[in-house]
């Protein structure tokens, strides 16, 4: 009997899911994969066999009162009707931050578990949705290995000039540091561009992750050397509903002079902002596209523009670029913000006509052909990362020695 590894990629909102089995040759297979989204308001569980087969796609009963853990219950029971012969031998989490001590894929025990709760402030959008996630398969599969996969993993090696902010030293030994995000992400679109373009991945190449979340990495070699985020994920480009990169006088003002608070602050900055709050309409890129209203169009042309001068700063820190990457949902699917991307970078080297921009779907070039340097759109898949790293752990056994790992790095500092 085939075992398998199911992987959850829990979001503010959302959770993706994807099941894989283990074939007798020691690779995984996709056998399903959907989601739960509007977690809060109607949730919707969607899912799918790998032959395309629609399992379900139905708002869950009381969807309004769905939680992430009465969620991931309605996808594993979903996965147990319609695959009984389901066995685990491992289920995979996307965790969002790792911090310092939590600097690679782990097996999840009760200190890796300790641990991410005291991580929660730095990521109030993600963690928690991520913990009740493990505690609730936790729960369902007591003898099953939990392995956590961070955002932050791929991002870290880098030192301390690409790590620290100029502040005081103390404050990078007590963890206050760049850590970056959307690496499982990278890390997929990395080994891809290998596959489809060996020399070019081989060189430097710019990724642009633009989803709800957004973000971009400098990869040399497909290793990351730079990226927008830092030490949250609120860095960088303004987002669905995140602020991006703000002068932090911005916010000493708000809570010196008009009376904020931390909640205050932190509803403003992660909830309010980004593109809800430049156009005062939807916080979703496919709305915004849809809308005559001139504030949709400005909020899209203000993101464009982020993207840009990202691109131009990422380029700086790479010596220039071979290639340029559009992945997440807004990467994969809007043409128009593509074309707005590359229509500004010209002086990078891509060549790029709007007019030739291949329809479709499907990893593929979107550049000019002899372009000097290339633009791609690649369609991540964090979930297979996830699985990969899963099977990897369990395969190697090492859950003992990863926790004592985990355990001696811990940072030891705390702020002056
Ligand atoms: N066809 C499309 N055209 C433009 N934007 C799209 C399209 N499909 C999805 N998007 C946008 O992608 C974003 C969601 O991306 P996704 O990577 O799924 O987010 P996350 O994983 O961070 O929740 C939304 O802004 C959505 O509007
Ligand atoms: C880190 C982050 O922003 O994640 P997401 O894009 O899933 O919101
Ligand atoms: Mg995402």
């Amino acid at each position: 009997m085939s075992e398998h590894i199911i992987t959850f990629n829990a979001g503010s909102s959302s959770i993706k899911f994807a099941l894989f089995s283990i074939g007798a040759d020691g690779l995984l297979r996709r056998a399903a994969a959907g989601q739960v989204d509007g977690l809060g308001a109607g949730a919707h569980l969607k899912a799918k066999a790998a032959d395309g087969r629609v399992l379900h796609d139905a708002e869950l009963p009381e969807g309004d009162r769905v939680g992430h853990g009465d969620a991931l219950a309605a996808i594993l029971a979903l996965m147990q009707a319609e695959f009984p012969q389901l066995r685990f031998a491992a289920i995979g989490h996307r965790v969002v931050h790792g911090a310092a001590r939590l600097s690679a894929s782990t097996v999840i025990d009760d200190a890796v578990l300790a641990s991410l709760r005291t991580l929660v402030p730095l990521a109030p959008l993600h963690l928690p949705n991520n913990i009740v996630g493990i505690e609730a398969t936790r729960r369902a599969f007591p003898g099953v290995a939990q392995v956590a996969c961070f955002d932050t993993a791929f991002h870290r090696g880098g030192g301390f000039l690409s790590e620290a902010y100029a502040l005081p030293r103390d404050y990078f030994e007590a963890g206050i540091r760049r850590y970056g995000f959307h690496g499982l992400s990278y890390e997929y679109v990395a080994g891809r561009l290998a596959e489809l373009a060996p020399r070019e991945a081989a060189g430097r190449v710019i990724v642009a992750h633009l989803g709800n979340g957004a973000s971009m990495c400098a990869l040399r070699g497909g290793r990351s050397i730079d990226t927008t985020m830092g030490f949250s994920a609120l860095d960088g480009l303004p987002m669905g509903t995140r602020c991006g990169a703000i002068d932090p006088g911005v916010l000493l003002h708000l809570l010196e002079t008009h009376g904020y608070d931390a909640a205050r602050l932190s509803d403003l900055l992660y909830k309010e902002s980004g593109l809800k709050g430049l156009s005062g309409i939807s916080h979703d890129m496919r709305e915004l596209e849809a809308s005559q209203d001139p504030h949709a169009s400005e909020a899209i042309a203000y993101f464009c523009a982020c993207i840009r001068r990202e691109a131009g700063a990422l380029a700086a820190s790479l010596g220039g670029i071979d290639a340029l990457v559009f992945t997440g949902g807004i990467g994969e699917n809007s043409a128009r913000v593509r074309a707005a991307v590359l229509g500004g970078l010209d002086w990078l080297g891509i060549e790029f006509d709007p007019d030739a921009q291949p329809e479709g779907r499907g990893d593929r070039v979107i550049s000019a052909p002899g372009s000097p340097a290339s633009a791609w759109v690649i369609a991540t898949d964090e979930e297979a990362v996830i699985a990969h790293h899963a099977l990897r752990l369990v395969r190697a056994g090492v859950q003992g020695a990863t926790t004592a790992s985990i355990a001696a790095r811990h940072t030891k500092a705390s702020l002056p």
